[in-house]
């Protein structure tokens, strides 16, 4: 499965720690980030991950492009809540296009917990579904 990172600053060691945590699970799979969130994980595991640009920079919109072609299965999006971000509408967009093309999505830790535990299950099976067909192929 295509898993994308992104944490904002002040979360970014909670972050890590998660990635620590399910490192295993991670290994087997196709890992992306933007640009801080996957170099700080990088630092602290064995894990390969795309970087994208960093988030203010356009991040965001890059790992955006692949929801919206519905090619990305699981978003981790650590958002720090009570800090207005400069890219605000980037982060939205984001947020918006996993709602479009129904992406699974965690905006916290405790989410992204349990959908780790449902990735570890198989839970994620119906994604190799949507793999199959192109957004737009019904058009
Ligand atoms: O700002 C971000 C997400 O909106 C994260 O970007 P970085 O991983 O580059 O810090």
């Amino acid at each position: 499965m295509k898993i994308a990172f992104i944490a904002h600053d002040r979360k970014k060691e909670e972050m890590v720690n998660f990635a620590i945590a399910y490192e295993k699970t991670f290994l087997h799979h196709e890992l992306y980030s933007t640009g801080t969130t996957g170099k700080k994980i990088m630092q602290n595991t064995d894990l390969k991950i795309h970087r994208f640009m960093s988030g203010p920079l356009g991040g965001d919109q890059q790992i955006g492009a692949m929801v919206a072609k519905n090619e990305m299965d699981l978003i981790i999006f650590l958002r720090d809540p009570l800090m207005a971000q400069p890219h605000e509408p980037d982060i939205i967009a984001l947020l918006r296009l996993c709602d479009v093309q129904g992406i699974p999505l965690a905006t916290n830790v405790a989410t992204a917990e349990i959908l780790v535990k449902a990735l570890e299950r198989g839970d994620f099976a119906w994604r190799e579904l949507v793999h199959k067909y192109k957004p737009g192929d019904s058009e």
